[in-house]
């Protein structure tokens, strides 16, 4: 595949006496939505914020794009989009105008409109963002990830509390980004959206990393272990009756 955009070895966390991540090391590569999968506290968004440089590591060794974290952060910062907490969103300005604040952060010039089409919120554009719906809020919050034009955007549960037709269109913005040529780092939940949009997943768990393939790949060993659905599974399921009732198309929200 392409070249390796992040590498991180022996990564280690410690919160006071408590170890969240134990020494975990892996590569993405350019291009790919890679994905960090595992079940709560497993330590997927102290990994996130370290390589995001938001937060400090204990030891290891954090390279992104050739930068060292430890050497060059404001290099890493200048090619990484990171999602914003919504409460940095003031309450009192519309879309337009809180791109253009964000801009104004990352001191670049941009056009909000073409922006904000992107994520398909162009009617949006003079709504505050407390009037969105969650998938429009999420939607907006990844546009403020491209605004200095991203190598790498990094996602933490990007669709979780997102009804299945709003989910299904932020996996389609995301495969987009990743298309246009960006690298995604995400962590999810679902399985189902792992199996769907990553290229590649580390299943973390307790601050390690169990496994890291392909979806495919991961599926394909555990069949070969000899595992067993003891349930034989139909060829659809009540989510694909659900959309179509309610209609594939994004409505309007
Ligand atoms: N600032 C902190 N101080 C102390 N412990 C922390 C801190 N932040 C996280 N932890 C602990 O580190 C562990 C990993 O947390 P982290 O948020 O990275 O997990 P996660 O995999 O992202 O979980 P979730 O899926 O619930 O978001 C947890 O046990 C958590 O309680």
């Amino acid at each position: 595949m392409n070249r390796t955009i992040i590498s991180v070895k022996n990564l280690v966390k410690n919160y006071g006496d408590f170890q969240a991540v134990k020494g975990i090391s892996f590569d993405v590569q350019e291009g790919e939505i890679f994905g960090l999968l595992g079940p709560n506290g497993a330590g997927k968004s102290t990994t996130l914020e370290i390589i995001e440089t938001l937060r400090e590591k204990t030891s290891g060794e954090v390279i992104v794009d050739a930068f060292n974290l430890d050497k060059q952060p404001n290099e890493i910062k200048k090619i990484i989009g990171v999602q914003l907490q919504s409460s940095g969103y003031y309450p009192g300005l519309n879309l337009v105008e809180l791109m253009q604040l964000f801009a104004g952060l990352y001191n670049k010039n941009i056009d909000p409109m073409t922006l904000l089409d992107s994520v398909n919120l162009r009617d949006k554009a003079k709504n505050k963002y407390k009037e969105l719906s969650g998938g429009q809020k999420q939607r907006f919050s990844i546009a403020t990830t491209l605004i200095n034009t991203p190598k790498i955007i990094f996602l933490d549960e990007p669709t979780t509390g997102l009804d299945p037709q709003a989910r299904r269109n932020l996996w389609d913005l995301i495969i987009e980004i990743r298309n246009r040529g960006t690298t995604v780092i995400i962590t999810t939940h679902y399985m189902d959206e792992a199996e769907v949009l990553c290229d590649r997943v580390a299943i973390i768990d307790s601050g390690k990393i169990i496994s890291l393939a392909s979806p495919d790949q991961l599926i394909d060993d555990l069949l070969a272990s000899g595992f067993e659905r003891t349930k034989q599974v139909k060829l659809a399921n009540l989510e694909d009756v659900f959309i179509n009732l309610t209609g594939k198309h994004l409505r309007e929200e």
